[in-house]
């Protein structure tokens, strides 16, 4: 599993510094990871040309930065239909990165669709030290194999029952504080979470919004066109039913990375 090393100019780290997780301190025990919601869009707001698919939108400058990311965060977390898309590596490719600076890859699974097994991309990088073992937040057990595949590079899976939704049954079948407590409880301090649309789209409602420290948005050059997977969240309205903005940043800075911008912000209403 040999893919070239990228190169990041430390400078870079400057401008994105005020937007980093803390330095964990031995003595907190914070209730949820710093958390970091992280994506790279096209200018129609497109993750990917179609559902299913991946695609590639940042350029080398910003692709680096996101890798710095990485290395920043304990812990990388992806829905499952990203796993299934994508089959990703998730650790941080920038030359010289020691294991223990990579994250802990994260797949929210709740009905266990992952095909996972010894060829996916975490899994042979977890065996050859290139990457962290990856971590499997499931509501039902695992086949055997498939658990077997996972603690046999020393990744674990965790089975939970979510709370009963009183609304939506199988769109969001775990709540969001409920798997950054679960992560914080294994020692996860920070949590970068990188998709795909429909992770982001549920994370962008208010009533989670608050729960997400830092945005980080790469924005690339470029239209996909309709039918992508778009980043786009549930409309929202007041009390009159009038619609009203769902979610805005605070403390943004716009930062040109080659052809590509990063955004990066604090959700507003956070203190
Ligand atoms: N351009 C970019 O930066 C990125 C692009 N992508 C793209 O996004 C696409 C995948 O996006 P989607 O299909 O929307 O899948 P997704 O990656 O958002 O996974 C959705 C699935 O995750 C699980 N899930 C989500 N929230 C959950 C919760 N709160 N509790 C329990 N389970 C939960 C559910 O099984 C749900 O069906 C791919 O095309 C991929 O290439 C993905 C990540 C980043
Ligand atoms: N930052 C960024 N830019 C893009 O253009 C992308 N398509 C993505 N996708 C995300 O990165 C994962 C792939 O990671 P590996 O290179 O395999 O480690 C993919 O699964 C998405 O989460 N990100």
């Amino acid at each position: 599993m040999s893919r070239p090393p990228l190169t990041f100019a430390p400078h870079h780290s400057t401008l994105i510094a005020p937007y980093m997780p803390p330095s964990p301190s031995p003595s907190s025990h914070p209730r949820k990871p710093h958390t970091t919601l992280t994506f790279a869009t096209s200018l129609d707001s497109n993750l990917a040309l179609s559902p299913g698919t991946q695609t590639p939108l940042s350029g080398p400058l910003s692709k680096a930065l996101t890798h710095y990311l990485r290395s920043r965060h304990t812990a990388i977390l992806i829905g499952v239909g990203t796993a299934i898309a994508d089959d990703p590596s998730l650790n941080c490719r920038i030359a010289g990165v020691a294991l223990e600076h990579q994250p802990r890859p994260v797949v929210l699974d709740p009905h266990g669709r992952w095909p996972i097994s010894a060829t996916s991309s975490v899994v042979q990088l977890a065996r050859e030290g290139q990457g962290r073992a990856p971590w499997i937040i499931t509501c039902r057990e695992l086949e055997a194999e498939k658990r077997e595949v996972v603690e046999s590079v020393g990744g674990q899976v965790f089975v939970v029952s979510p709370p009963p939704p009183p609304k939506f049954p199988l769109a969001t079948p775990i709540s969001w504080p409920h798997i950054l407590a679960l992560l914080s409880t294994h020692g996860i301090t920070s949590l970068m979470i990188e998709g795909g649309g429909t992770v982001i789209n549920t994370l962008l409602h208010p009533n989670n919004m608050a729960l997400v420290d830092s945005v980080i948005v790469t924005i690339a050059p470029v239209w996909l066109g309709r039918g992508g997977v778009q980043v786009c969240p549930e409309a929202r309205a007041d009390e009159h039913g009038a619609k009203v903005p769902v979610s805005r940043l605070r403390d943004v800075q716009w930062v040109p990375l080659g052809e590509d911008v990063v955004l990066c912000g604090r959700p507003a209403g956070r203190g």
